[in-house]
């Protein structure tokens, strides 16, 4: 059964025995796609392709920060955005070049601004004038210049989850567009930065080109002003967002080739080198969760299929009403209607409402679709539940990225203090 949907539509042919992976990895566990994966970083740089010399393409490393999935992407040439200290040592140690990393995020610390620089990453993207005051600091006591953006906030609504919306002016990302020029001539006059770009990045799951188009243009006219005053930029970073299909029944997110011809055309006499960090598009539609049904439960005037995964291993469905589509493994004849839910004790663990499915039995293996991005890296151990295994399959092959913990392991990690233990 062909679970990995490829970015335009086509269904992969990869013969995943999900079956088998269930009996000997357990449940649930995710799955991912490499050929997928390379497909769709693909996809997005073959629609950049004609955005401007030399575009890089940096995987939004919070997708997914699995070091093979990390490491697959490296292999073929990707860079990577990183929001923290954590995620820069992944991308490194998946062999992603330093001068292929930006860095972004509204928090970034003096530890961890100084271990980038040392690392001599591409690009700082800093998002307030303070921000911009500390990395000049840590540059000066480092003997080092670090190259920098500043991320701009266009004050354009994203039309996206309000959760994962970030570009507009109550949000805390970037610093207001129209003051970006006193704040580089300030930057820049600290003589220890390289001001090299402008960076923007208005939310995630994007669905409309159009609010993307209205921020590129406002970037644009950023550009033009900051080279009248004397800044000579070489970079805009357009950040990522490209929404991906979950629901056959939603509208179908623009196509990363749509996205590279309103880029091209936009950014056509910018002269810069442009990034871009998908994330979603990349991993989503590359992975899976597996999950087996444990029992039926017949409730007033409801079922519920109550299964192995829970809200603590895919939060989207509680935290942002996400859907995703489940399927059966081994679809059974007949339909039920059912709530699926999982064993953790709250309501909001449920991931689906009156969903139609084929008939269901416990210990039937179903599937999340979608579930390669904002999965399993936002998993928790609530309700002292082991965090997830992630397999990644290719071809034939298939290996396990991430085993199973142990209870011992969970458990052992606290500490019990001295004096709770002695009394
Ligand atoms: C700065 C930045 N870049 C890139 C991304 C990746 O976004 P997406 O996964 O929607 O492509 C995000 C997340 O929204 C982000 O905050
Ligand atoms: N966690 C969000 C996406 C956040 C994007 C991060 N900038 C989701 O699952 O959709």
């Amino acid at each position: 059964m062909d679970f990995f949907q490829h970015r335009d539509g086509v269904l992969h042919a990869e013969d995943v025995d999900l079956e088998r992976l269930a009996e000997e990895i357990g449940t649930p566990f995710y799955c991912y796609s490499e050929a997928t994966l390379v497909r769709h970083l693909n996809v997005f740089r073959e629609g950049v392709a004609s955005c401007g010399k030399d575009p890089l393409v940096a995987y939004a490393v919070k997708a997914n920060p699995n070091q093979a999935v990390i490491a697959c992407l490296a292999r073929e040439g990707a860079g990577a955005d990183v929001v923290s200290i954590g995620e820069l040592r992944r991308a490194l140690a998946a062999g992603v070049p330093a001068d292929r990393i930006v860095f972004s995020g509204v928090g970034k610390t003096r530890e961890e601004m100084a271990e980038a620089l040392a690392a001599d990453i591409l690009q700082f993207n800093l998002e307030s004038t303070s921000e911009a005051d500390m990395l000049a600091e840590v540059a000066r006591a480092a003997g080092r210049r670090p190259r920098a953006a500043f991320r701009v906030n266009p004050d354009v609504d994203a039309g996206t989850h309000a959760k994962i919306s970030t570009g507009r002016a109550e949000n805390k990302f970037g610093i207001p567009i129209d003051t970006a020029a006193q704040a580089f001539s300030a930057a820049a006059a600290s003589g220890d930065i390289d001001m090299v770009g402008v960076a923007v990045h208005i939310g995630s799951q994007l669905t409309d080109l159009s609010p993307l188009e209205a921020a590129f243009r406002r970037v644009g006219d950023l550009i033009g002003e900051l080279r009248a005053g004397g800044h000579d930029i070489r970079t805009a970073d357009l950040g990522g967002g490209l929404g991906i299909p979950y629901s056959p029944d939603s509208a179908e997110p623009p196509l990363p080739a749509d996205y590279g011809k309103m880029v091209a055309a936009i950014t056509e006499d910018w002269n810069v080198r442009l990034i871009f960090e998908p994330g979603r598009l990349i991993t989503g539609n590359a992975g899976i969760l597996v999950s087996r049904v444990i029992r039926l439960k017949q409730g007033v005037g409801r079922c519920f299929v109550i299964i192995d995964a829970a809200m603590n291993d895919l939060m989207r469905p509680t935290l942002y009403d996400a859907y995703h589509g489940i399927e059966a493994v081994r679809p059974r004849g007949g339909e039920v209607v059912a709530d699926i839910v999982g064993p953790v004790c709250e309501t909001g663990d449920t991931f689906a409402r009156d969903r139609a499915l084929p008939r269901l039995e416990a210990g039937d293996l179903i599937v999340f679709r979608t579930a390669g991005a904002y999965s399993a890296t936002m998993a928790s151990t609530y309700n002292s539940r082991l965090l997830t295994p992630e397999v990644l399959v290719s071809g034939e092959r298939s290996a396990v990225i991430r085993p199973r913990r142990t209870y011992e392991d969970l458990i052992g990690q606290d500490r019990i203090p001295d004096w709770i233990a002695k009394e």
